[in-house]
């Protein structure tokens, strides 16, 4: 009728304006450039050549007068929990601003000190006089697969401005920073991830949420009592046997290194866009660490043979003024491998192992083979989309979540 005609030209309109805005920095950058997206011509690969070592920028960029750069040393308890504080009360909030993440303390260490880390690349913004940290950005080094070329990038995460200094233009001179002292290390490409769409996105991807404590998912407002639903047929609805099902389930040990590479690294070959992990990288990664990362085998009771590999991370976020519950505790789907146990039956025992461990919520993607199990397992889809990036690497053609084995944190 005239109504949804009129609703979907406005939307069109909306999307025609939003990819023409004007990115006053992300214009001047080597990433792929909405006006390009139909250039089939452009090829797949660097945008920008490397430059010498001598030719990159020796010191750091300029900051408005009143701030200072610090490299935060995050193995300082200090430092460490400077950064917590800060990235508690102003990093990313949902569109309605009744959550923010609230990474831990350990979290913050595991995701900054993987194999090959440098210390530099953990930037923070002081005021000069009281020395009080109000903005933050992080690179890593990963090594990363893009179809069959081995690219060495850095994952930059962690940008947060402090509220009371946003839209002074201070996020490009953080990047600008970052992407500096990455050069430094001979580096030239990265991937992120945002909740914003920039010039721009490989791909962008769905959220997902399976209820595990849908009682407190309802009170807070994370979720809303379905149509025509009660609670009690709500929480029947999501509830979930004791303990995993699947036979030789069992938590992942330090012995198990060898035999997870192998199946992570065969696994994750089929994918556009993928890390490149080592044996180092997945002891690092994927081995478990209380209240930060979950992984769990399957090994078969008759072979002994490692078959399947599930694993969750942990990202509780705050819950704004609410008066009885201030912490949402999440697992957030994380690598996941099944050879001979089905891929919605390992996902399962991963929800039954994440209920046990009192989590709230488990988030997925539609990455990897995710959509396969989402909805037999009772997942929902969420309000928000993750873009992911590469700088200074076009992809041809934008990839579906599918082709995407990538999580970031
Ligand atoms: C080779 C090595 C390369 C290494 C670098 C690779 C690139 C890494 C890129 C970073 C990957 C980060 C991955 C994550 O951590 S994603 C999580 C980002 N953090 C948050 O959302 C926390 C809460 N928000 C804030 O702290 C601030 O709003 C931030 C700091 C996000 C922006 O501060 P503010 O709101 O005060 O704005 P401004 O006036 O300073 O600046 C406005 C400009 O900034 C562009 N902007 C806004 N949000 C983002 C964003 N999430 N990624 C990239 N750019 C972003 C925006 O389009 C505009 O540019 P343009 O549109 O005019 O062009
Ligand atoms: C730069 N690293 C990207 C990963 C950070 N991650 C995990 C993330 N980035 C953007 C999102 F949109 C998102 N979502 C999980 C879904 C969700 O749970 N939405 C309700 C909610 C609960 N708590 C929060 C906190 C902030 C935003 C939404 N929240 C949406 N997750």
């Amino acid at each position: 009728n005239n109504e949804s005609s009129i609703d979907e030209l406005s939307r069109e309109v909306q999307e025609t304006l939003s990819l023409s805005q004007r990115h006053k920095f992300w214009e001047t950058q080597p990433v792929g450039q909405f006006k390009d997206l139909h250039d089939a011509n452009l090829p797949e690969g660097p945008i920008e050549p490397p430059t010498p070592i001598s030719e990159v920028k020796q010191e750091p960029y300029n900051l408005p007068n009143l701030y200072e750069w610090v490299t935060c040393d995050m193995s300082s308890e200090d430092t460490c929990a400077e950064v917590y504080n800060l990235l508690s009360n102003n990093y990313v909030e949902d569109d309605e601003n009744m959550f923010r993440f609230n990474y831990s303390k350990e979290f913050l260490r595991w995701a900054l000190h993987p194999p090959g880390y440098y210390k530099t690349w953990h930037i923070g913004v002081r005021v000069k006089s009281s020395k009080k940290l109000v903005a933050f950005i992080t690179g890593i080094p990963a090594r990363m697969r893009v179809r069959s070329e081995i690219v060495s990038m850095a994952e930059v995460n962690f940008l947060c401005v402090h509220k009371k200094l946003r839209s002074k233009r201070l996020a490009p001179v953080m990047i600008k920073e970052v992407t500096r002292r990455v050069h430094l290390e001979n580096i030239w490409q990265a991937a992120y991830t945002a909740g914003v769409v920039l010039p721009t996105p490989i791909t962008s991807c769905q959220y997902w949420h399976r209820s595990l404590n849908p009682k407190k998912l309802i009170d807070v407002g994370f979720s809303r009592l379905g149509p025509r639903m009660t609670m009690s047929r709500t929480l029947k609805l999501y509830k979930l046997p004791d303990s995993p099902v699947t036979p030789g389930f069992r938590k992942m040990e330090l012995r198990d290194v060898p035999a997870v590479t192998r199946l992570l690294r065969a696994y994750l070959l089929q994918f556009v866009v993928a890390p490149d992990l080592d044996e180092l990288d997945v002891e690092h990664w994927i081995l478990p660490k209380e209240d930060v990362v979950d992984s769990f085998v399957v090994e078969s009771p008759e072979s002994h043979e490692i078959t399947d590999l599930c694993s969750f991370y942990t990202l509780p976020s705050s819950i704004l003024g609410h008066p009885t519950h201030s912490i949402l505790k999440a697992a957030y789907s994380y690598y996941n491998v099944a050879t001979k146990t089905p891929l919605v039956q390992l996902m399962n025992d991963a929800l039954i192992a994440a209920k046990q461990k009192d989590f709230d919520v488990f988030n997925a993607l539609d990455v990897m083979h995710n959509e396969t199990f989402l909805k037999e397992l009772k997942y929902g889809p969420g309000d928000g989309k993750l873009h992911y990036y590469l700088y200074n690497y076009r992809i041809k053609n934008i990839l579906r979540p599918w082709e995407l084995g990538l999580v970031l944190l």
